[in-house]
């Protein structure tokens, strides 16, 4: 397969042949972490999530990925501290995963590829009443990317894969409760990059604090395979896509600073 000849990654297909860089664009995501041109800010102050199991509510498979939404009306699953000022509320996470361990990231450190990466959704409900408003403002959103690598089994992960399955296809949904979000989190969260970006997918809208944890989680090969098992496509749809490399291409880092809370 192209995963066995370690091809050229620009032979894959991103998941969308969407806009590659939006016009006028100049604080664009997925990029790649260049270790010894980050800047290490004394000022960065650790993370602090506060996740509350009971608020995780349905899985559901959206066509380029699949999420764990959390009910967000209340304060009950917020993120604060690390590089926020304001306190930012969990509305759901998801992942992009390649269609071999090789690749399937979309940020990279000194290019290195992760075969996958999670990413937890926050928006700020100390300014903003709605995540629709707040995927506006360039102080709107805060999300947490955490790399995935291959190595053990991740006991915490493995609820949620059981329930893939149920929702192969795309708009399938499934009820899922009572999932504790902040197991998905590496052992050390106090060692981070953080960079002004935007969503990856549409509206690649420029709002967002990126948290790039430098610790990967481990998670067994099998776990990622299930991954892999998902569907870009309806039940209706007579040709069946596998939902794989479902990453953006990487955007230019157009003279911003990536800070490091490490040095
Ligand atoms: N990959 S990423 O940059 O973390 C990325 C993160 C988020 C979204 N979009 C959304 O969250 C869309 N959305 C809404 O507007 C309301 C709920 C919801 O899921 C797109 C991309
Ligand atoms: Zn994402």
């Amino acid at each position: 397969t192209a995963c066995s000849s370690k091809y050229v990654l620009s032979q894959i297909h991103p998941m969308w042949q969407g806009p590659l860089a939006v016009p006028g664009g100049d604080r664009q995501s997925p990029i790649d972490i260049i270790q010894r041109k980050s800047v290490f800010d004394s000022e960065l102050k650790p993370l602090v999530p506060d996740y509350d199991p009971d608020t995780c509510q349905q899985m559901w498979n959206n066509g380029y990925s699949f999420l764990v939404e959390y009910d967000d009306t209340t304060d009950k699953s917020t993120l604060k501290g690390g590089p926020l000022q304001d306190k930012f509320r969990l509305c759901q996470f998801h992942f992009h995963w390649g269609e071999c361990n090789d690749w399937g990231s979309e940020h990279t450190v000194d290019r290195r590829l992760f075969p996958a990466e999670l990413h937890l959704v926050h928006w700020n409900s100390d300014k903003y009443s709605l995540f629709e408003e707040a995927v506006m403002e360039d102080n709107g959103l805060a999300v947490i990317g955490v790399f995935l690598k291959v190595g053990k089994r991740h006991e915490g992960l493995q609820k949620l894969v059981d329930a893939l399955p149920a929702i192969r296809h795309k708009e399938s949904i499934v009820e899922f409760t009572r999932f504790d979000a902040a197991c998905l989190l590496p052992s050390n969260i106090d060692d981070y990059w953080a960079y002004h970006g935007s969503l990856t997918t549409p509206p690649l809208t420029e709002s967002v604090s990126w948290i790039v944890m430098k610790q990967p989680i481990e998670v067994s090969h099998d776990q990622l395979a299930v991954f892999r098992s998902l569907l870009f496509t309806s039940a209706e749809e007579e040709v069946q896509k596998s939902m794989v490399n479902n990453f953006r291409v990487q955007q230019p880092l157009r003279g911003r600073t990536v800070r490091s809370s490490f040095s």
